[in-house]
C-alpha cells in the first residue's frame, strides 16, 4: 500500500507530496489535475501513462523530467524518472533496477476506467492486456516467456519487412527463431488458458452483481491467436509465403484475444445475420464460428458496466491466489497490495453501480484512489471505509481535507 506519494512535473502537478490511506478521494474541477494524480501512480507501476505514450505529452511544459516516488507501508520505496526522449530510470529501495516488471510486481495497479468504451469493439491489444495483467501477477513464469517471445517476434517481423525472398541463410535463421517462438508460445498459452479458466467464475459473479438481468447471457471466451493443437513453428512454416507477402507474422500469442459474448434465446438467428470468423476457424479452414459480440447488443451504459465487471472481477481472483498472499495471523494477506485507480466513476456509472463497485472494493484488501468532480461521493465513502483521506485539487495544488 502506498503511504506517501511524491510527484514532480507531471502535467500541471509541479511538486506534490501527500500521505495516503486505504481509500483516497481526489475531488476537483475539470482540468484541476485529478486524473494526473492517478496517471502518476500508473506511471510508477507500469512505466507508461494510460493517456499518452510519449513522455513529452505528460511531462510538464518547459521541464525535461517527470518523477514519481512512493513509499509503501512495508517501508520499501519505488521511483521512476522519465525524460522527454523516454530515457527512464527506475529505483527500488534507492537501488537502480533495469526492468519495469520489478516495480510492476511491487505495485500491482488496476485502472477501472469505464469511459474506455472502445475496449470491447477495437483491436485486441487492450483485451489481451486485461488477461496478461492477471497472468503476470499470478504466474511467475509468464513474464520471462513473454519477453523472450516478443524479442523473437520482433526479429522475425523485421526480417519479413525487409525482404520477400529469403536467402538460405535467412531461412535457416528464421526457422530457428520459429522453433524458439513455438516453445515460448506453448507456455504462454498454457499460463493464459489456466488463468482464463480461473477468471471466468469471478467474471460471472461480477456480472451477476453489476448486470444482474444479463447474468445468463454474458460469457467470456479466450482465443489463443493460433491453433494450439499444432506446434506454432509448423503453422508458421506453412504460412511463411503469406507472412512474407504481409511483411509480418499473422498468427501467434500476440494475436490472442478475449471476447465477451452475448447469448439469447434467438442467438442462432442473430448470429446467422452477423457471422464472425475467428482466427482459429480461419486457420483451420473450418466452418466459421458464429457468435454475437456483447458490444453489438449492449447499450452504452451497459457496456460501461461490463467493462467495470471485467476489471473488478480480476481483483478477488488475484487476491485469492497464494503467490500474491502470505499468512498473517489466521488470514491470507496480499503480499503486494493492489492499488485500484477509479477515474471519474460518478460521471460514468449510476448510483447503484457505484455502490456495488465501492462496497466490493471496501471489502477487499486493496488500496483505492478515486477521482470525482464533486464531493457527493464522500458520504458513501465514509460509510464504507473507516478513515478515508479526502483531497481537493485546485490548479495542480493538492489540499488535504482533514
Ligand atoms: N504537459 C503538460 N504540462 C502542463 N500542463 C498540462 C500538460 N498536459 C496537460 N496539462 C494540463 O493539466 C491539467 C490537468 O489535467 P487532468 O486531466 O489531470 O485534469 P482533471 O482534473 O482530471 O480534469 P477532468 O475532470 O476534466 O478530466 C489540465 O488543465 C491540462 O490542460
Amino acid at each position: 500500500m502506498i503511504e506517501r506519494l511524491q510527484i514532480s512535473y507531471l502535467r500541471n502537478l509541479t511538486q506534490i507530496n501527500l500521505s495516503s490511506a486505504a481509500c483516497n478521494v481526489i475531488i476537483g474541477a475539470n482540468g484541476s489535475g485529478k486524473t494526473s494524480l492517478l496517471e502518476a501512480i500508473f506511471l510508477l507501476s507500469r512505466g507508461k501513462s494510460f493517456r499518452h505514450h510519449q513522455p513529452k505529452r505528460y511531462i510538464q511544459h518547459h521541464q525535461n523530467t517527470v518523477t514519481v516516488h512512493a513509499k509503501l507501508n512495508d517501508a520499501s520505496t519505488l521511483a521512476i524518472q522519465k525524460q522527454a526522449d523516454a530515457t527512464t530510470v527506475l529505483r527500488l529501495n534507492q537501488t537502480t533496477v533495469y526492468n519495469q516488471s520489478i516495480l510492476t510486481e511491487q505495485l500491482p495497479t488496476l485502472l477501472i476506467d469505464p469511459s474506455t468504451m472502445d475496449m470491447l469493439e477495437q483491436g485486441s491489444a487492450s483485451r489481451r492486456q486485461l488477461l496478461d495483467w492477471l497472468v503476470f501477477h499470478m504466474k511467475q513464469g509468464f513474464h520471462p516467456q513473454w519477453v523472450a517471445y516478443q524479442r523473437l517476434l520482433k526479429q522475425r517481423n523485421s526480417l519479413l519487412k525487409k525482404t520477400r525472398h529469403l536467402t538460405q541463410v535467412q531461412l535457416a535463421e528464421l526457422k530457428s527463431w520459429d522453433k524458439g517462438l513455438s516453445s515460448h508460445a506453448a507456455l504462454i498459452h498454457h499460463y493464459r488458458e489456466r488463468i482464463f479458466a480461473e477468471w471466468q467464475p469471478y467474471f460471472a459473479d461480477s456480472v451477476a452483481e453489476l448486470l444482474p438481468s444479463y447474468a445468463e447471457q454474458l460469457s467470456l471466451s479466450y482465443n489463443a491467436g493460433y491453433d494450439t493443437s499444432i506446434a506454432l513453428d509448423v503453422q508458421l512454416n506453412e504460412r511463411l509465403e503469406q507472412d512474407l507477402q504481409l511483411g509480418y507474422t499473422r498468427i501467434g500469442n500476440h494475436r490472442a484475444d478475449i471476447h465477451v459474448h452475448w447469448r439469447s434465446d434467438d442467438s442462432v438467428e442473430m448470429s446467422d445475420k452477423q457471422p464472425e470468423t475467428t482466427p482459429e476457424a480461419e486457420i483451420h479452414n473450418k466452418r466459421p464460428v458464429l457468435k454475437e459480440q456483447a458490444a453489438n447488443v449492449l447499450s452504452r451504459g451497459e457496456k460501461k458496466l461490463l467493462i467495470t465487471a471485467l476489471r473488478l472481477s480480476q481483483l478477488p481472483l488475484l487476491l485469492n491466489t497464494t503467490k500474491n498472499a502470505e499468512v498473517s495471523g489466521n488470514s491470507l494477506q496480499p503480499r503486494n497490495t493492489p492499488v485500484v485507480l477509479l477515474d471519474d466513476i460518478t460521471a460514468e456509472l449510476d448510483d447503484r453501480a457505484i455502490k456495488i463497485l465501492l462496497s466490493t472494493l471496501s471489502q477487499l484488501p486493496c488500496q483505492v484512489f478515486m477521482t470525482s468532480l464533486t464531493d457527493d461521493i464522500v458520504p458513501l465513502v465514509l460509510e464504507l471505509w473507516s478513515e478515508p483521506n479526502v483531497f481537493h485539487v485546485k490548479q495542480g495544488q493538492v489540499f488535504f481535507d482533514s
